[in-house]
């Protein structure tokens, strides 16, 4: 069964041939080619989802891929303001036209189509599902090898249409080291067990702060359980990330693509090699 069948209501009771409901492609569809989609998943708010996100772009960038970003939190969107993007998108007969960051990343976010980045996103639920829909119909996203989906916080409506709608490849879950946090990112790995994806792994944000004097990591949240907690949802540990304030500051100043951090070359490495082996590897 393909992706798409997931949200029709004769799913498995048909044959793929036969199926005279297979959706038909948009013009930007038609004129775009995404190898591969990545949702960047956590389970609590403020774990430092986006962050990831936009790293792992930009280090599967440095590393010579062709990379895009759907900012799928409508109401919470940051890519943009993280990449330093004020460019508005554009509209073109074949689709809405994504603007690219300095290091060539194209972002999709809809910061990018209201006049001020302050101004708040008031929409219900079924019409945030509608816009993410369009961002993956109506982008003209050309040739990509990873679009990467930045979600929402949590398992809610958005999330669900997502792995319904869109032909997610596989999952990256992000987490941060206290407990709660990961008693969430649980529930969101279980939540994606629900449809095909397999996830690649786990990253553990925040996990320390290295001491500018003694390089000493200080377990500021307490002990990181990133590596442990993958085990027992015998998912990948992609690895831990520390909490850097020059990724904050470069993050504000929407300079995250001059951050340069070995780690995070190091998880998009990883990642890049789950992708390659394409399945969830069973650790238990
Ligand atoms: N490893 C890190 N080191 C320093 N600051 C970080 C790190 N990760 C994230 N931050 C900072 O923490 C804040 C929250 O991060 P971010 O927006 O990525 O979280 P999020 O999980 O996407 O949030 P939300 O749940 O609202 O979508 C931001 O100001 C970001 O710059």
């Amino acid at each position: 069964m393909s992706e798409s069948c997931n949200s029709c209501a004769a799913a498995g009771s048909c044959n793929t041939e036969s199926c005279s409901s297979a959706p038909e492609l948009t013009k930007a569809q038609k004129a775009s080619n995404v190898k591969k989609v990545i949702a960047v998943m956590s389970g609590k708010g403020g774990v430092g989802k986006s962050s990831v996100t936009g790293m792992l772009a930009v280090s599967l960038m440095r590393q010579g891929f062709k990379v895009g970003i759907l900012d799928s939190d409508i109401t919470g969107p940051s890519i943009p303001k993280i990449f330093g993007i004020k460019e508005r998108a554009g509209a073109s007969q074949g689709g809405i036209i994504a603007p690219t960051s300095r290091g060539g990343i194209k972002v999709m976010s809809l910061n990018l189509m209201i006049e001020n980045e302050d101004d708040p996103v008031i929409l219900r639920g079924p019409l945030i599902t509608q816009v993410v829909n369009q961002f993956w119909k109506d982008v003209i996203w050309g040739e990509l090898d990873y679009l990467l989906i930045d979600m929402p916080p949590g398992t809610g409506d958005v999330a669900i249409t997502i792995f319904q709608s869109l032909p997610i490849n596989g999952v990256v879950m992000v987490t941060s080291p206290q407990a709660l946090a990961n008693m969430v990112v649980r529930k969101a790995i279980k939540m994606v067990r629900n449809y095909e994806p397999p996830i690649y792994g786990l990253v553990e944000n925040m996990a320390y702060v290295q001491c500018p004097d003694c390089s000493k990591k200080i377990e500021v949240f307490g002990k990181p359980q990133g590596e442990e907690e993958a085990k027992r949802s015998s998912i990948p540990f992609l690895g831990a990330l520390p909490l850097d304030p020059a990724l904050a500051t470069l993050s504000d100043a929407g300079k995250i693509e001059d951050y340069q951090s070995s780690d995070f070359d190091q998880i998009a490495r990883s990642l890049a090699e789950q992708i390659k082996m394409g399945s969830e590897k069973n650790l238990a």
